[in-house]
């Protein structure tokens, strides 16, 4: 209650018709002229974009928008934490705070690249039809660009950690369906922020519908399981950048994209035994096969966190950058890739994949089927709860 109580006092100071948290950072422009780069003028396009927006972009986008200036403009948040009772101070805090050491260049190019597919998808909504899918243009969870024959999907919860609540997993289907059919000739999958992704989002746990909690975990079953399918069935090269840390099944799903590329600040970690769950995402067959029984046990059993170079080692990243030059070395790359023909792109993926695929399903179908028992056990659930519960969220 007293939650709900806090989220509708947020609700009420942030609704207001005005864009009023994204005009803080604006009216607090300091540039500083003399650290101006290439992607300065960008920069100043995209602040001045910001302010012609004609539709309200939701009040998870504004803080973004918020950290990532402030991440650019200041460097990581060194302001003392503002009080629990001092709202809207401690949500703009939070979610600076959660950018980390994120380099100035990077949050600059991640606010241009926000504003840029904010100024796209808020326009085209605005010119779709009634009834039209509002999610083929604008996203909640995700940033969605295509261009220069690439699509990025953007895990967007930076706040969170990019961990994946219910919405982003229709969503991440949804973007992955539309990729599959767009012009573009390769898929890029990466997290806004300091994080790649924290898995499951563990407050997925919490509402129970009418059916109690075996109804929960059959839907959970049927949504991860369609969910994973779209990863096995996917038709063009598939590439992850692991911007930084990832866990649970954002670090499953790897062992079925076709590269995936690490900043050496990324660890991988899949602590399913001490969740009280099983692995997912087809890991039980994957990584065993990519990098031998023993070490997919310690990583899928025990919990073992892996670096970037120890998971490069095993096999499950193509390749490991350092964080500072991770963006401009792995998108010089796929830029590069983005231009073979993608005819012949599609088709060697095809032969290179599709005897597995028929086994890959069998295997989720399993994976899913043992999970929904997991999620029902005590094990499982005290393990939500302490989490929860950690930051009296219970
Ligand atoms: C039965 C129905 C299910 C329906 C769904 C079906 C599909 C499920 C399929 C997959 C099942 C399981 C696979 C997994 O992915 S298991 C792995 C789950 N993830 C975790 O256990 C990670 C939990 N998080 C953490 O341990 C830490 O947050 C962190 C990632 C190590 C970061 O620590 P930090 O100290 O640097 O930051 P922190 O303050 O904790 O986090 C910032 C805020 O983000 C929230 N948050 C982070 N991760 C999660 C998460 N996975 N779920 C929910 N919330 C998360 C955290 O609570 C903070 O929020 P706030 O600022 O306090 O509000």
């Amino acid at each position: 209650v007293a939650m709900a109580h806090l989220a509708g006092r947020l609700a009420q100071r942030w609704c207001p018709s005005s864009l009023q948290v994204i005009s803080f950072p604006v009216v607090q422009l300091h540039l500083n002229r003399t650290a101006m780069r290439a992607s300065q003028k960008d920069f100043e396009n995209a602040m001045n974009q910001v302010k012609l927006l004609k539709k309200d972009p939701g009040n998870e986008v504004k803080l973004k928008l918020y950290s990532l200036y402030k991440q650019a403009t200041e460097g990581p948040c060194n302001m003392p934490k503002p009080g629990v009772f001092d709202l809207i101070n401690k949500a703009k805090w939070d979610a600076w705070n959660a950018l980390g050491n994120l380099p100035k260049e990077t949050a600059r190019q991640n606010y241009v690249d926000l504003v840029s597919s904010l100024s796209s998808s808020l326009e085209s909504s605005s010119q779709v039809e009634p009834g039209t899918d509002r999610k083929s243009t604008g996203y909640e969870t995700l940033m969605v660009t295509s261009e220069d024959g690439i699509t990025k999907i953007m895990l967007n919860r930076p706040t969170k950690k990019n961990a994946l609540n219910v919405e982003m997993y229709h969503e991440i289907m949804h973007a992955l369906k539309a990729a599959s059919k767009d012009d573009s000739a390769i898929t890029v999958l990466t997290g806004n922020g300091d994080y790649y992704s924290s898995g499951n989002d563990l407050t997925n746990f919490t509402d129970i519908p009418p059916g109690g909690v075996e109804e929960k975990a059959k839907n959970g079953a049927i949504l991860l399981r369609e969910f994973v399918g779209c990863f096995i069935d996917f038709p063009k090269p598939l590439i992850a950048l692991v911007n930084g840390p990832a866990v649970g099944i954002s670090v499953t799903l790897l062992g079925l994209f076709d590269a995936v590329y690490a900043s050496d600040r990324a660890t991988f970690h899949t602590p399913f035994s001490h969740l009280g769950q099983s692995p997912e995402g087809c890991s039980s067959y994957t990584f065993p096969k990519i990098m031998s029984p023993a070490k997919a046990t310690e990583m899928l059993v025990f919990g073992k966190k892996l670096t970037a170079g120890e998971a490069c080692a095993q096999g499950l990243v193509t390749e490991v950058f350092p964080d500072s030059t991770f963006q401009k070395e792995v998108w010089t790359r796929l830029k590069a890739f983005a231009k073979l023909p993608p005819n012949a792109m599609r088709i060697s993926k095809e032969i290179i994949r599709n005897r597995e695929k028929e086994k890959l399903h069998a295997v989720n179908a399993e994976e899913c089927s043992v999970l929904q028992g997991r999620w029902l056990s005590d094990e499982c659930m005290n393990a939500v709860v302490n989490f929860l519960s950690r930051k009296s969220k219970l």
